[in-house]
């Protein structure tokens, strides 16, 4: 069976405190966008994970794909299978490429052998692997809160726009990204702002994240910018960076433009 993960960006990032349990609650627009990885999942003799493209940091025991497949074996009678994964997501990237394929290899497996896994179920397992991990079960637009990990539809659509994302290549740890983050009540409700005309997002859709991580690598706000000056109507960081994001009302390439950087762009749908 083969599959197609797809990356998230995030609309809006609040961090708005610190729980108990060291994560932080948060209240975000994830909304799933094209750039895809290939996960192509095969019946064999013994299990084994195989990735081509981009590398991915840690050996295959510590791969995400690994993980929900033995977690799914514990409880189901799994044959083993050969896992074969094609990166082609950025890593450490804020689109969330991990928790997608993990996602998308939870879903596969319920598919491919007939498990009839519960929708719900899908969900718990999913959250057991990361805190965007379950945003990509239904992976449809979607307002998540607390860790990121529950969610409630959202009225946003953005079918038939453009975007441009830009990854400038460097890798920033989640984990890291939120050590240096004061937590805050946010100023509007996403839900709502939401609502507004694109036009409208610029100064109330914040990516909290932004406001540290711009000082400590300024080519990110300079990307930011460039997408505004391109005519964006809408720019901003993804997730814990490091790519940048550009909603555009028209088709527009920016491959030449960016051509420095790893870019992706395509209509929303
Ligand atoms: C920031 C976000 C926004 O969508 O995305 P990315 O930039 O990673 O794509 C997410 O919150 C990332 O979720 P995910 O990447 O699944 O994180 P996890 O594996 O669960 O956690 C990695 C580390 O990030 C921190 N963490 C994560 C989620 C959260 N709500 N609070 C946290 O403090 C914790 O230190 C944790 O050990
Ligand atoms: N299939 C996978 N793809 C990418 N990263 C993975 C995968 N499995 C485990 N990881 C680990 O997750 C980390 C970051 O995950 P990723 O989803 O790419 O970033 P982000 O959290 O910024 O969206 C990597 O550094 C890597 O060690």
């Amino acid at each position: 069976m083969l599959v197609f993960p797809n990356a998230k960006i995030n609309i809006g990032l609040n961090i708005v405190e610190k729980r108990a349990d060291g994560y932080h609650n948060i209240e975000s627009c994830f909304y799933p966008v094209g750039w895809s990885d290939a996960l192509e999942i095969t019946v064999d003799e013994q299990f084994s994970f195989q990735a081509d493209g981009i590398p991915i940091p840690g050996g295959a025991s510590d791969n995400l794909c690994t993980k929900a497949y033995q977690m799914i074996a514990t409880d189901y009678p799994l044959p083993p299978v050969k896992m074969h994964l094609l990166k082609s997501i950025p890593i450490g990237a804020g689109l969330g490429g991990g928790s997608a394929d993990a996602a998308f290899a939870i879903k596969a497996l319920d598919q491919h052998f007939n498990l009839k896994i519960s929708f719900e179920k899908q969900l718990d397992y999913a959250r057991r692997l990361g805190s965007d991990c379950a945003f990509f079960i239904p992976n449809k637009p979607a307002y998540c809160f607390q860790k990121g990990d529950i969610s409630e539809d959202i009225e946003l659509n953005l079918n038939g726009r453009w975007i441009v994302l830009v990854n400038p290549g460097m890798h920033i740890s989640t984990a890291e990204a939120y050590s240096g983050i004061i937590p805050k009540r946010s100023e509007f409700d996403l839900r709502i702002v939401l609502k507004e005309p694109i036009g409208n997002w610029k100064h109330k859709v914040k990516n909290d994240f932004e406001a540290t991580l711009f000082p400590k690598y300024p080519l990110l706000a300079e990307i930011k910018e460039a997408l505004y000056k391109q005519g964006a109507g809408y720019a901003a960081m993804s997730g814990s960076g490091s790519t940048l994001f550009g909603i555009f009302d028209l088709e527009k390439d920016l491959s030449k433009h960016f051509a420095e950087f790893v870019v992706w762009q395509g209509r929303l749908d």
